[in-house]
């Protein structure tokens, strides 16, 4: 049997805890833990005994010395902090905060040079298999609309810079209208995964996106619409908030989980 591929883990909430108990509890075979990172050590420590995993933690810069794949888990603040010594290191980066990654975009290039692979799971989002083909041809349009609770829109950038109210709404409101690369921007926390869409298709520049805070829905709700030459589709998901954090959704770190388990499998379904 082959070695196991390491796992460093970059944050260890919502998401990365998750995933961490995956690997710990056997769901993921071929993988072992390596190492984690998160901002409070302590905290760290008791959640890794609480799911029965056993790592060093590491400063976040470190995880890519020791471990094989990095994903990274954490608040797009740090990214590139986790990303640059994984690229540099030429190690598979799985990064879940894709918005950040539209400002790091000379990464890409760098790994072209070391060997490094960045791996962009769909995470919050639906039809990013669909995208993709469509995209092999010509595709003409890609919009995203996101509805959320107007509370996980407040305190965005976008909404804070253009003094853009989302309190005691009694009907849903459309606070932004913009391309893809402008949403990760004024909202970092919120839209990953329009980013995630625009890299799958036809980039963040011609990747359209509305955002509205909508009171009478309680999941983040993503639709998107493709017209292509090969296909027309719409798909909506409607994700179930983590108990951890609100903003993210339950399918997220499942979809990290599956695009790890893709990695090793001898099998895989989609494209
Ligand atoms: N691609 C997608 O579809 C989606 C992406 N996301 C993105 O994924 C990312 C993670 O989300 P989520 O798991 O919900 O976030 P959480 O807030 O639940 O967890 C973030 C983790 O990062 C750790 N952290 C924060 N700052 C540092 C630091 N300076 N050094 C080391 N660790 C740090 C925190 O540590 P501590 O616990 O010690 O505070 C925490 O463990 C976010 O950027 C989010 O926007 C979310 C949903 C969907
Ligand atoms: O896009 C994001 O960053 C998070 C999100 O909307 C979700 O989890 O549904």
């Amino acid at each position: 049997m082959s070695e196991k591929l390491k796992v460093g883990i970059g944050g260890l909430g919502a998401i990365g805890l998750t995933l961490a108990r995956a690997i710990a509890d056997g769901t993921l075979p071929d993988l072992t833990l390596g190492a984690v990172s998160a901002r409070d050590a302590e905290k760290a420590k008791g959640n890794l005994a609480a799911i029965g995993a056993e790592a060093p933690i590491v400063p976040l810069e470190s995880l890519a010395e020791t471990c094989d794949i990095v994903v990274e888990c954490a608040p797009a603040s740090v990214f590139e902090t986790i990303a640059r010594p994984a690229i540099e290191t030429g190690r598979i980066f799985v990064p879940v905060s894709i918005g950040a990654l539209l400002n790091h975009m000379d990464l890409v290039d760098r790994a072209k040079d070391t060997g490094a692979r960045l791996v962009l799971p769909t995470g919050a989002l639906i039809g990013l298999d669909a995208v993709r083909a469509a995209a092999e041809g010509e595709i003409e349009s890609v919009t995203l609309e996101t509805r959320k609770p107007p509370l996980g829109l407040a305190g965005a950038p976008y909404l804070v810079e253009n003094d853009i109210s989302v309190e005691r709404l009694n009907e849903a409101k459309k606070v932004f209208e913009g391309n893809a690369r402008e949403a990760a921007k004024g909202f970092p926390a919120n839209v990953n995964v329009a980013a995630a869409l625009s890299l799958a298709g036809v980039g963040p520049e011609r990747t359209s996106v509305e955002i509205w805070a909508d009171p009478d829905v309680t999941r983040n709700t993503h639709t998107i619409r493709v017209e292509a030459d090969s296909a027309r589709f719409t798909m909506t998901i409607e994700n179930i908030p983590t108990e951890e954090n609100p903003k993210t959704g339950k399918i997220t770190a499942l979809s990290v989980i599956a695009t790890l388990r893709r990695l090793t499998a001898p099998l895989t379904a989609g494209t």
